[in-house]
């Protein structure tokens, strides 16, 4: 083990999906897609703090809408104690920053962060390979939050090609509804007969999201934000909504059209990083 003081301000970064492609559907339900991840320099912070018992303990900010048993935050330390016959425990702590359901993958980041943050500090020494097997089983995107490096995925998201897209400052928007994920993904009318492309040929087209046609249809305030943004900036929503993103050169830029954002409608500014924040702390130790 390596400390058993507080260890602090653990980022788990939010991501962007600059392009979502569905080609597929398999026989168990699941989507194949290609999409392309970059992070982005806006996260949740967690801190750690190891115990000697196994007990977990989070405290977080966002306990009145999600119980401990579904935080994807104890689901990950509890599948590190389980893979590893660990005896440590931990006492966690939840800053929540980033918007829930929002497609930007926060939950999933949180997950990606414990893993790789108690792997350090329980001194478990798996690999980050091991670590993403373990992400996987928690949710789709967690093995990229764990790699750290922005990524082209296939598969369900978990066949990863490191990429290095250029790294654009993004005005993120955050319509004030939760889409699920899942009801998308059922909806009967989604496009899921994108052609799948090569890696370069994908690289050289123009980006787009197969979901957002449907959730601009269900979700007004997706299409209003997005109607809005794209009057300034070339703009898509990013996973299966409801946040949407606009692309800027210049951090200026963003800035001065976020301030004419309404009082209504929320967004922040944030730059597009293709090293992840949480693998340039952990190189800190
Ligand atoms: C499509 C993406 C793109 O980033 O959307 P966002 O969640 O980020 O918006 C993700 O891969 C989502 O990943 P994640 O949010 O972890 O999804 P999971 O918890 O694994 O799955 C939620 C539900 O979505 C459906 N699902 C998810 C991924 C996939 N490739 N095919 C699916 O059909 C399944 O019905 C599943 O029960
Ligand atoms: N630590 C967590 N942070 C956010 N959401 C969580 C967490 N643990 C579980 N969840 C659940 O996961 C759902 C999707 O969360 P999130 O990752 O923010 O959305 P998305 O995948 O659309 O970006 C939430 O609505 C919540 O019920």
């Amino acid at each position: 083990m390596k400390d058993t003081r507080l260890s602090l301000a653990w980022p788990a970064p939010a991501k962007l999906n600059l392009f979502l492609h569905i080609n597929n559907q398999r026989e168990d339900g699941y989507h194949e897609l290609q999409t392309l991840f970059q992070f982005i320099e806006h996260c949740d912070y967690l801190d750690f703090k190891v115990t000697a018992s196994s007990q977990l303990k989070l405290h977080s900010n966002i306990s009145d809408s999600v119980a401990d048993s579904d935080n994807l935050i104890l689901l990950a330390a509890k599948s590190l104690q389980k893979y590893t016959h660990c005896q440590r425990g931990a006492e966690i702590w939840l800053d929540k920053r980033l918007p829930m359901g929002g497609g930007i993958g926060g939950g999933s980041s949180d997950a990606a962060t414990t893993l790789v943050a108690l792997n350090y500090l329980w001194d478990t020494q798996l690999s980050k390979e091991q670590l993403m097997e373990i992400g996987l089983e928690l949710g789709a995107d967690v093995p990229v939050f764990i790699n750290g490096l922005s990524a082209f995925a296939e598969g369900v998201g978990e066949k990863l090609i490191t990429v290095s897209p250029k790294e654009y400052w993004y005005l993120v928007l955050i319509p004030n509804v939760h889409v699920s994920t899942a009801e998308i993904f059922q909806d009967p009318s989604l496009t899921r007969n994108t052609p799948k492309l090569d890696l370069d040929s994908l690289m050289n087209s123009s980006w787009q999201n197969d979901c957002q046609e449907l959730v601009v249809r269900r979700q007004p305030k997706v299409a209003k934000a997005l109607d809005w943004l794209i009057e300034y900036a070339p703009s898509r929503m990013t996973g299966t909504g409801a946040c949407v993103f606009g692309q800027f050169e210049q951090q200026q830029d963003a800035l001065e059209v976020a301030d004419k954002l309404s009082v209504d409608m929320k967004g922040f500014v944030a730059k597009g990083t293709n090293i992840s924040p949480l693998a340039m702390r952990l190189a800190k130790g």
